[in-house]
């Protein structure tokens, strides 16, 4: 997979060449390029924001410098080849969920564009919308700085899902939310620590009383924290035992 970010702050997005995704780069299963947004810009102050029309707080991002770095970036599609998906982080965008980050990790190629400020001149994504498919994502309900911190979340979310790039594929297929549940407690060891011992059923090696109890914790857990996820499971998901948690 190919990545493309456009940012004022290529320094924000270091941490992807760090570990796990670092590893993956490495090894050519990703392959990620950032670059500074200012290199769009004909001025001596290297201007990418202004005032917003109809007033308000803050400032806007220009959508001349924002059109020059994505005809830039995303370049001469070749014809019959798909063009990249268009991601832009933004608190007003659809919820980025698991389902999402299945279907990003379909992708062969992702540009991000961060915004800053109070956000990107809209006509940039009406405009980028005419010739790729283009998602706004909220990546929770509270207001970041900018978005690459949200685009950090994403690639990561999306990059576990690539063939080779978890060292345990089985992680993935086990996630929290795979089974529309929250993921219960874990544990290991030593069997007892400041005096509190795990779970007698975990050492049992009885691998039906196990799963067993590891669905009812995730059961309890999803029911206390995300009611919404429970009333969202199809009928069929919950069993007779289920129900009788
Ligand atoms: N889930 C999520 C995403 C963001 C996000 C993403 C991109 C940007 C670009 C500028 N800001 C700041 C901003 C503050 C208020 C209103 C609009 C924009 C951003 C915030 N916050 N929270």
């Amino acid at each position: 997979m190919r990545i493309d970010v456009v940012t004022i702050f290529p320094g924000y997005l270091a941490p992807l060449r760090e570990a796990l995704l670092g590893r993956a780069i490495d090894a050519g299963l990703i392959s990620v390029a950032v670059h500074d947004l200012r290199t769009w810009t004909h001025d001596v102050h290297q201007a990418v924001d202004d005032a917003p029309y109809g007033g308000g707080p803050g400032m806007v991002m220009r959508p001349q410098v924002w059109g020059e770095a994505l005809d830039a970036v995303v370049g001469d599609v070749p014809s019959g080849e798909a063009p990249p998906r268009l991601i832009v982080p933004t608190p007003a965008g659809r919820p980025f969920t698991q389902a999402m980050a299945h279907e990003y990790a379909a992708e062969s190629r992702l540009v991000f564009a961060c915004g800053r400020y109070e956000g990107i001149d809209q006509r940039v994504i009406d405009d980028a919308a005419t010739w790729m498919p283009v998602d706004e994502v909220s990546i929770g309900d509270y207001v970041l700085v900018g978005g690459e911190v949200a685009v950090l979340a994403i690639v990561e979310a999306v990059a576990r899902l690539l063939p080779g790039v978890l060292g345990n594929p089985a992680s993935a297929e086990q996630d929290s939310f795979s089974d529309g549940l929250l993921e219960g407690p874990a544990y290991t060891r030593p069997e007892t620590w400041r005096g509190r011992a795990v779970p007698d059923v975990l050492r049992s090696g009885n691998h039906g009383a196990i799963a067993r109890w590891r669905r009812d914790r995730a059961l309890e857990r999803t029911a206390a924290r995300r009611p919404d996820l429970l009333a969202a499971l199809p009928p069929t998901a919950l069993d007779r035992a289920d129900r009788a948690l």
